[in-house]
């Protein structure tokens, strides 16, 4: 199978690109060429590439940027996915399109099925809502798969920033009144592959397509997920802080973000047998694969940010 994955350095194309092997063929298209902003027709590349399946990861991801950076965000994360779904259509290929617990407003006490209502309470997520709708106007052969608090072993992410701060400071501020599910990219990279490998198997099938919600099992609080963090960290002798817990309100930000936002992961596992792990358990295999590479080592090895000196000192 070959999938088609648009962004050239993202999260979750990278974790797609480490499963390639001789059953998955993975092609990266990013800018220049493939500009999901420059609103630039993908049907030719595409039509190049006679991709299997294609997977829309690329994206307007930067969410406190995005309120004020607003024609970009609804370019790439709205028009851009209709054009990708457009030329996809064209090509005959399934598309799925990455979308957000962030088109929801957080207000729920339940997990959000793929029944419930939308209201994004900031830009970004109104802007990949309204890329959901683009993709689901241009093709019934698309998979709109919202996930939730994506990291990776690299990366732009909340693991990996936490890990930073902890490089120089001894405590940390945390929010701990917004509950959500962290995911892992490699995890979903898994589900991604076997999504498309059913969308393949089954090219008529109507319950492989439409909306499905996929995030690791469990929810925490950014707060209980940079306490995680720490202590799998501090196990490996790595960077690790004090975590104090703050409500949302001491912790002002550009964009609102939801106080509730995790997702059933019912309906993906009922029609494409998906299910993945708990959130603890991918966090450990990442911070695995974080501590074999040479930046989490190099930090150790020199004692630099000391954080093997402090872990050495509480332990004292
Ligand atoms: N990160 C998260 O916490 C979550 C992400 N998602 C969604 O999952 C998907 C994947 O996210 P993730 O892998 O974390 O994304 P990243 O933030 O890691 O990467 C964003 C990707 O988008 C690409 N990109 C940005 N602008 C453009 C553009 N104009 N044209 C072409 N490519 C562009 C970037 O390209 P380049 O490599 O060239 O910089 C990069 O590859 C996105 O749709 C996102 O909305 C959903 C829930 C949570
Ligand atoms: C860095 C930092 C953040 N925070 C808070 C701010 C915010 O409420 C929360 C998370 O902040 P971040 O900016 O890392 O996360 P954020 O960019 O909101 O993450 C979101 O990204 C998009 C792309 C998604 O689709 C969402 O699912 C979600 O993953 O943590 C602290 O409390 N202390 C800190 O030191
Ligand atoms: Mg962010």
């Amino acid at each position: 199978m070959r999938i088609v994955v648009t962004g050239r350095s993202g999260q979750v194309t990278r974790a797609l690109q480490d499963r390639a092997g001789e059953q998955l063929e993975v092609v990266a298209v990013g800018r220049p060429e493939f500009d999901l902003g420059a609103q630039l027709d993908p049907t030719a590349l595409f039509e190049r590439l006679r991709p299997d399946v294609i997977v829309n990861a690329a994206a307007y991801t930067a969410v406190d940027k995005a309120e004020d950076d607003r024609d970009a965000a609804l370019a790439i994360n709205s028009f851009g996915a209709g054009l990708a779904a457009r030329a996809a259509a064209r090509i005959g290929a399934p598309i799925i399109q990455l979308s957000t617990d962030y088109v929801f407003d957080g207000a729920a006490s339940r997990p959000y099925t793929e029944d419930d209502p939308t209201a994004p309470i900031n830009f970004y997520g109104r802007s990949k809502l309204a890329g959901e709708a683009a993709v689901r106007v241009a093709t019934s052969n698309h998979v709109i798969l919202r996930t939730s608090w994506v990291y990776a072993p690299e990366g732009h992410n909340f693991l990996r920033t936490m890990l930073r701060l902890a490089g120089d400071r001894d405590e940390i501020r945390v929010v701990a009144d917004q509950h959500g599910t962290p995911t892992s990219a490699l995890d979903l990279a898994a589900a991604i592959e076997r999504v498309a490998g059913n969308l393949v198997a089954h090219p008529d099938e109507p319950s492989l397509r439409g909306l499905f919600h996929l995030t690791n099992s469990g929810a925490t609080t950014w707060a209980g997920f940079a306490a995680e963090i720490f202590a799998m960290s501090a196990a490996r002798g790595g960077p690790c802080a004090r975590v104090i817990p703050i409500a949302a309100s001491d912790y002002p930000t550009p964009a609102r973000r939801p106080m509730r936002s995790q997702l059933d992961n019912a309906k993906i596992a009922q029609s494409h047998g998906v299910r993945l792990s708990d959130w603890r358990e991918a966090l450990q295999t990442v911070m695995e694969r974080l501590a074999s590479n040479s930046e989490f080592n190099l930090c150790i090895r020199a004692g630099l940010p000391q954080p093997f000196e402090k872990l050495e000192a509480r332990k004292r």
